[in-house]
């Protein structure tokens, strides 16, 4: 029964396949293959987006990272959610990148910045002149560190907001296509249409090895990212296979499919859940992370059999009065199996 993270799964098959082709002879590095070419290209077609730069990265973390370091200056704010990935798991990465930019944390149900709590907190940047860090960038995720999405209409009012501003946005899409197979719309209206202005495209969490796009719809910023990321050490010397990988992950609808499938099975275990008396849900569960909380007997069970998976928040403990509620976030992934839901079931009931 595994559902820590979707970091644990492992590759799927055709991405492994791919990557052992791709293995084959020599090819040019840093990117001048032929397969991180056909990625480029792929990526453009799929966001309707001819003129946009494309670059592969292997984490996550860099993705979002070299993005905010792009968008920002120094001596800019991050406007994000206070449970955002930038802020609560990258060990400082963005404030490093970016050269001291000070995360600027905002409210919001289901990890969803509230738009008129940003409203607010921008106005409220950088008023004072000189004195203040000045107003920066906007970042929101999408699917949210709480399992939820914005709907594209919801995109649009935060870069609007953003706009009001002067303000260029950033998505941390690490689980992109969950959001996206959850909404039914197209990867253009849950980006550039909606006002986004650089996307980080997760690949990893999907079924990939290790490979993140940084797609920048406005180009203008390509050859500053190019050097960031080079300086920054996440330019690959073997770069064919990071694009093979991502070049597998795209091929078809292998992407969605994945997506389709991780989401399928939380919404099998969060509609389970809502069958067990004293377990309930904390968050929607619009994508392929099941935030709930039921009694810490279930809990000493569910782990007693072998389930992983996390207390969330990580400090809580499971000595105790075995009737009390901890909360917990169960993450499904491509290899998620109906069995391992339906015996995560048996042993909560
Ligand atoms: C929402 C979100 N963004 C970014 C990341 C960073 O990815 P990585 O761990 O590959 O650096 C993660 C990691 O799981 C994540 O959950
Ligand atoms: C660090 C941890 O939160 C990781 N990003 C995950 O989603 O599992």
């Amino acid at each position: 029964m595994h559902f820590a993270s979707d970091n644990t799964a492992g590759v799927a098959p055709a991405i492994l396949a791919a990557l052992s082709a791709a293995n084959a002879g020599h090819m040019p590095s840093y990117g001048a293959d032929p397969l991180s070419a056909a990625v480029v290209a792929r990526l453009r077609a799929i966001f309707e987006a001819p003129e946009a730069a494309v670059y592969l990265v292997p984490t996550g973390t860099a993705a979002n990272a070299l993005s905010c370091a792009v968008l920002t200056q120094p001596w800019g704010a991050i406007f994000c959610h206070r449970n955002a990935h930038i802020e609560e798991d990258e060990c400082g990465a963005p404030e490093f990148y970016t050269g001291g930019s000070k995360l600027v944390l905002v409210e919001g149900a289901d990890a969803k910045m509230d738009p008129e709590a940003l409203r607010r907190i921008i106005a409220h940047t950088g008023r004072g002149g000189i004195h203040n860090v000045q107003r920066g960038m906007v970042s929101l995720t999408n699917a949210t560190e709480a399992g939820a999405v914005y709907t594209p209409a919801e995109v649009a009012a935060i870069c609007a907001i953003a706009r009001d501003f002067k303000l260029p946005v950033h998505m941390d899409g690490a689980r992109f296509a969950n959001a996206l197979v959850s909404l039914g719309c197209t990867p253009a209206e849950m980006t550039w249409k909606a006002g986004v202005e650089v996307l980080s495209f997760g690949g990893t969490k999907n079924g990939c090895m290790g490979v993140e796009a940084v797609i920048l719809f406005n180009p203008a910023r390509a050859h500053e990212f190019e050097t960031r990321r080079k300086r920054g050490g996440h330019l690959f010397s073997k770069h064919r296979f990071l694009a093979a990988q991502m070049a597998a992950y795209l091929e078809g609808d292998l992407w969605l499919d994945l997506a389709r499938h991780a989401n399928a099975m939380a919404a099998r275990l969060s509609a389970g859940i809502r069958t067990v008396p004293g377990a309930h849900l904390l968050h929607p569960t619009d994508a392929n992370e099941v935030f709930a909380a039921f009694p810490r007997g279930a809990h000493r069970r569910l782990q007693a059999a072998g389930a992983a998976y996390y207390l969330w928040p990580f400090d809580q403990s499971l000595e105790g009065d075995a009737a009390e509620s901890l909360s917990a976030r169960m993450v499904t992934s491509w290899a998620t199996t109906e069995a391992e839901v339906d015996t995560f079931l048996a042993h909560l009931k």
